[in-house]
């Protein structure tokens, strides 16, 4: 189903993204092509995540619909305005936090309504109300680095929910906190999703949390980055991570994803259109080529 243009809460037609990178010790440049020819429509609401090998461009899709660069070619619109810098209708959570180290949990939660100009009254009740919803009431003094990973990363995700951003951008936000903390991280951040109704762009490595969060999943191959494919999740909401993780659509998914990820796209295909009891046979065969992923 194709989407018309005034359905895309993001539209990025035509993109191409290079770098100068030194061809030789001798300081000479030359181009190189991170992104090329990006076309993608993101629905008001979504959730989608992107996937991709190391290098592939997903940084730096971010980074231009975060308008922290600008393309080489083509264009990005927000609501149908087009970006030419970053704004605080969309709020960033990279990895590694990024959090200010000089400042205590809340008013790191407040540096977005200070920006706002929103008064100190009204700031503390906000900051309250996102420290409550990511588990961290009783940490409002604290220090960052007094906190641990998953709890200095529920700040980040605090922070960019707290002046209210219509669209979230999220670059591996889990990627350095253990399996449990990333779990629990996962549903915390459907449920405020499901809560909110904010569009998400969510970068990571992983095809079993790209899958188990996701609207839709974007697979970008490499050398240069491109869309390859946008995989529909058609698990039903709301989810729970470990819940939809244990369910035989969510291998068929998987297993797509992975397979587009390998560059083998011909033989699955048709299989995750079978009656289910005969797709989960076959499927099953398949899965165990893939299951050490
Ligand atoms: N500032 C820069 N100057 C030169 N090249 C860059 C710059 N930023 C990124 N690149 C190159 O562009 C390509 C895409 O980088 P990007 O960080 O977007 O990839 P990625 O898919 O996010 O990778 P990873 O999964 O490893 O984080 C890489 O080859 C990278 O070396």
């Amino acid at each position: 189903m194709k989407m018309s243009e005034n359905e895309a809460k993001i539209k990025v037609t035509g993109v191409t993204r290079q770098y100068m990178i030194r061809r030789n010790t001798e300081d000479e440049k030359k181009e190189f092509t991170a992104l090329k020819d990006v076309d993608l429509n993101v629905r008001p609401g979504e959730f989608l995540t992107i996937v991709g090998p190391s290098g592939c461009g997903k940084s730096t899709l971010l980074d231009l619909i975060a308008g922290l660069a600008l393309p080489t070619e083509g264009e990005l619109f927000i609501d149908g305005k087009k970006i030419t810098g970053p704004a605080l209708d969309r709020g960033i959570v990279m990895q590694g936090y990024a959090l200010f180290p000089w400042r205590t949990v809340r008013r790191n939660v407040e540096f977005g309504l200070e920006i706002k100009k929103v008064p100190k009254k009204d700031r503390q009740a906000i900051s309250d109300r996102f420290l409550e919803l990511v588990g961290l009431s009783g940490y409002a003094d604290r220090y960052p680095y007094e906190l641990s990973g998953g709890m200095k990363q529920r700040v980040a995700i605090a922070r960019a929910l707290a002046y209210d951003p219509e669209v979230l951008l999220m670059d591996e936000p889990f990627a350095a906190v253990d399996a449990q903390t990333r779990e629990t991280l996962q549903d915390e951040l459907l449920q405020i999703w499901e809560r909110t109704g904010k569009t998400i762009i969510f970068v990571t490595h992983s095809i079993d949390e790209a899958v188990a969060l996701a609207d839709r999943v974007v697979v970008m191959s490499p050398n240069p980055g491109r869309v390859r494919e946008i995989v529909n999740v058609t698990l039903p909401r709301p989810r729970r991570v470990g819940d939809v993780q244990s369910t035989a659509d969510f291998s068929w998914i998987r297993h797509r994803v992975w397979e587009l990820l390998q560059g083998e796209t011909a033989e699955v295909k048709p299989v995750a259109q079978k009656a289910p009891a005969q797709a989960q046979l076959e499927l099953a065969e398949q899965l165990s080529s893939s299951a050490a992923l």
